[in-house]
This record gives structure tokens, C-alpha cells and sequence, in this order.
């Protein structure tokens, strides 16, 4: 059974449609990205799927007793509070410290425990973000642009350890993302929105199809070539499995 499945699934706010007639499922273990330009109900999907916006029509199935680990695109915290990343990820409820280290070390940030959470650059917040998701051991990790404000090669490597994460820990991961190059890269299948499912496939069929180089224009294959050409070299001699990514 999928984790998460529609079914014809429209969505509406107030007397307007944003998304209609979708069928979307997600499996364990899949890393699924969604894109499409502003406004095309990619937030919105997320909501509905999550459960916090009703359907208009159709269903939304979900798997029983599913646990979602939610990372935000960003999150506000009063920098003039003392909080370490420790005690941030006792909030809100408290952990066991071997919980918090091993979170952080799946996060890739084995060592900030005792950081004060204002003094981390934007790329370890978001690694502390991940790791405060993976305490509720998900089933699956719901992204919603989470590397919003990173630069490009800093975007890269959070979904390198995203893809870390689902190797190691087998964990579904849904995104919405504008970074399009980097992480249809990372991604499995990718679902490209334009008010319906305007096509949908691996990474290369997309970026290749004619809906999507309309509204995105050519330039996403080539950098995307250029990615997956960097992400192999750097771990062909140790990993010859290219089906997940790997690393
Ligand atoms: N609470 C709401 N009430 C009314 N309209 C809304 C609400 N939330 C979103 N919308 C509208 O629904 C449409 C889809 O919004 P949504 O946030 O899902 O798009 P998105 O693809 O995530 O956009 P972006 O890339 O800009 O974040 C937009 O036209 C938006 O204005």
C-alpha cells in the first residue's frame, strides 16, 4: 500500500479551483519532488495530503498510523534567546540524548549539540530542522522548500543528505522545491504542477517534456546533465549504484 494516495483530488479556495483531477501516490523509500511555477498549488497539494485542507473532490487515503516528519522552508526563533540545538530539539517534548545525537549525526551535523541555535549558518539550521523531523522516526519526510535562502552548492548538499537519509533510514521524502536542477537530481519521480499534474516521470522525462520546457523554459536539462555528471564522478569508484543516488 502507498504511504500517501489521491484519487481525482481537486482543490478549491472559496469559488476558485487550484488543482484538479490529480492521482498522485507515494511509496516507502520513494523521494518524490514536486515543482511548478508560483501559484500552482504546490503548498496547496502538500496541505491536503498532510490533512490541513479538505478536498473539494476526491479522496486522499493515508497509510494507517502514518508518521509525517515535517521540515519547514523556514522557521523564526528570537535570536536574542540562549537556546542550544539540544535543548531546541527537547521542544516540544523532551528526547532522549542518544535520540538527539543520532538524529543530528542522520542530519549530518554530529557536532552541534551544544551550539546556540542563533549562531548557525542557514545550511545547519536546516540540518537541525531534519533532524528534529527524523525524532518522530517518520515514514515519511515532507519538505516544503526547505533550502529557501541557501545558495545553489549549499542546496545540493542538504538534498545529499536527504538522499543520505532515505538510504540509510529507508524513509519516504516529498518536496516542493524551486532549486529545479539540483533537486530533480536527488529525486526518484517528479510531479510537475500547473493548476492539474502537468506531466510526471524521473527526472530526465520531465525536464524533457514539452509541458515542462514551457514553463521552464531548456535550461533545467543541461545543468541537470551537468549534476548528475559531478554526482557520479565524485562516488563511482566507491558506489556503483547509481539507482538511488547513493551518497
Ligand atoms: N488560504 C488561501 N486562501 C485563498 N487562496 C489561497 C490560499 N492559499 C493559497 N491560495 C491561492 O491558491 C493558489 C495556489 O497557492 P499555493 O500556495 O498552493 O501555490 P504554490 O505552488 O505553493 O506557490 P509558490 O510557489 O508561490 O509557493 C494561489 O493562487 C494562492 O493565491
Amino acid at each position: 500500500m502507498s504511504l500517501i494516495e489521491t484519487r481525482g483530488l481537486s482543490l478549491r479556495y472559496a469559488a476558485q479551483t487550484i488543482l484538479h483531477d490529480v492521482d498522485f501516490a507515494i511509496d516507502r523509500g520513494e523521494i518524490v519532488t514536486i515543482v511548478g511555477p508560483n501559484g500552482s498549488g504546490k503548498s496547496s497539494l502538500l496541505r491536503a495530503l498532510i490533512g490541513a485542507l479538505r478536498p473539494a473532490a476526491g479522496t486522499v487515503t493515508r497509510a494507517p498510523a502514518l508518521r509525517i516528519g515535517y521540515v519547514p522552508q523556514k522557521l523564526q526563533i528570537d535570536s536574542t534567546l540562549p537556546l542550544t540545538v539540544q535543548r531546541f530539539l527537547n521542544l516540544p517534548e523532551r528526547r532522549k540524548p542518544e535520540a538527539i545525537s543520532a538524529a543530528l549525526a542522520r542530519a549530518g551535523v554530529p557536532e552541534l549539540a551544544a551550539r546556540q541555535m542563533a549562531d548557525l549558518s542557514g545550511g545547519q539550521f536546516q540540518r537541525v530542522l531534519l533532524a528534529r523531523a527524523l525524532l518522530g522516526e517518520p515514514d515519511i519526510l515532507i519538505l516544503d522548500e526547505a533550502t529557501q535562502g541557501l545558495d545553489q552548492p549549499g542546496a545540493a548538499a542538504f538534498y545529499r543528505q536527504i538522499e543520505e537519509v532515505r538510504t540509510s533510514t529507508g524513509v519516504a521524502v516529498l518536496m516542493v522545491s524551486h532549486d529545479l536542477h539540483v533537486v530533480m537530481a536527488a529525486s526518484d519521480r517528479v510531479l510537475c504542477l500547473n493548476g492539474h499534474v502537468c506531466c510526471e516521470g524521473t527526472p530526465e522525462v520531465v525536464a524533457d517534456a514539452p509541458e515542462y520546457r514551457a514553463l521552464f523554459g531548456t535550461g533545467t536539462q543541461g545543468a541537470l546533465a551537468m549534476y548528475r555528471h559531478h554526482h557520479d564522478h565524485d562516488h563511482a569508484d566507491h558506489d556503483h549504484d547509481h539507482s538511488h543516488g547513493g551518497h
